[in-house]
């Protein structure tokens, strides 16, 4: 039987599985607390629990959206297992023996809804991901402009992110995991409904997370499987380092640009409801200083691996003229 720990989200506690890593509690302060600000500003994660982003979506649950969203098309993710691991379709062809992690389909809410209760039964898991757009019914349009813009607009403002990209509305049954991966977009993540476990990584830990290659359909998502991780393939994985915390009702999670992370729905706690809104990254300075920062080298090394790819046009080339580039001569 794994070993479990507990994590709280600062109202209830909760008994989460513990992987062989070890974390810090990710700090919770409030949006008036000037440390919230400078951790936004200096791009490191906190838990806002006061700032009430998505306060006017505080009634949403799934009949409300069942009865309101309108008849647009959702992106739903099927899995047979807990797991929904991302993966870009257009990669696919890349790597010829790639066998996808999940299906995907794009459903009616209606259509969703049904899927859920059938799957139940036959013991596969869906997860509703799609970016909140112009389908959906008048009284969704009206709690979403009831969104704190005031606030994070200036967030935006004064950490010169670049334009918002999307708000995304995530479904989830309980026990759902998002494997650890990287986005290269600034994320100010706000619960809805239920209880999320977040595990964050720096950009430092890249070496100890292994990413796939930037051409494989899995581009930004880590190869360590928590639940079973081989220390053979992935010896620097033993010194990962991470931070967590739970996120509840009405809690946002600043995600800064290039941080790994999971993120569990609880089980036995119900559906989650979250959306995200996700900006482009702050504009590359004029003046580059020194030395540079993980991020920085994260962004550097993608561009050198699909440069490297680009030029020698064949995927399959790719592992063996890294491997003659760095082994036994860069240690
Ligand atoms: C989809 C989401 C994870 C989740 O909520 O399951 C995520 O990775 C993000 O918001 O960057
Ligand atoms: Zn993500």
């Amino acid at each position: 039987m794994s070993q479990t720990t507990r994590l709280t989200d600062g109202r209830k506690s909760f008994e989460v599985k513990k992987y062989t890593f070890a974390t810090e509690v990710i700090p919770r302060l409030s949006c008036h607390d000037p440390e919230c600000e400078e951790r936004i500003a200096n791009g490191l994660p906190v838990v806002i629990p006061d700032v009430n982003l998505v306060a006017s979506a505080r009634h949403w649950n799934i009949d409300y959206l069942h009865d309101n969203i309108g008849d647009g098309k959702f992106m739903t993710y099927f899995s047979s297992s807990k797991k929904f691991k991302y993966y870009d379709d257009k990669k696919c062809p890349n790597v010829k023996s790639f066998k996808k992690p999940m299906e995907q389909e794009e459903l009616t809410f209606d259509d969703f809804v049904q899927k859920i209760n059938k799957g139940k039964s036959k013991g596969q898991r869906c997860y509703l991901q799609q970016t909140l757009n112009e389908t959906v019914g008048k009284n969704i349009v009206s709690d979403f402009l009831g969104f704190n813009w005031n606030w994070v607009t200036a967030q935006q403002k004064k950490n010169s992110f670049g334009p918002l990209t999307n708000n995304m509305l995530l479904i989830g049954q309980e026990g759902n995991i998002t494997p650890v991966h990287y986005d290269e977009q600034e994320n100010f993540f706000a619960q809805v409904y239920g209880y999320k476990r977040f595990i964050l990584f720096p950009p430092e830990e890249f070496p100890n997370l292994y990413p796939h290659p930037t051409y494989h359909p899995c581009d930004r998502q880590s190869q360590v499987d928590f639940d079973n991780a081989d220390f053979e393939k992935f010896p620097k994985f033993r010194n990962a380092t991470g931070f967590e915390t739970i996120v509840g009702p009405g809690d946002v999670l600043y995600i800064p640009i290039y941080w790994w992370h999971q993120v569990e729905s609880i089980p036995i706690e119900g559906h989650t409801i979250s959306v995200t809104f996700w900006y482009k990254g702050r504009p590359t300075p004029e003046k580059v200083t020194y030395p540079l920062n993980a991020h920085q080298k994260v962004a550097m090394m993608r561009n050198i691996e699909k440069m490297i790819a680009q030029a020698l046009n064949n995927p399959d080339e790719v592992p063996e003229f890294m491997q003659n580039m760095v082994l036994g001569r860069y240690t």
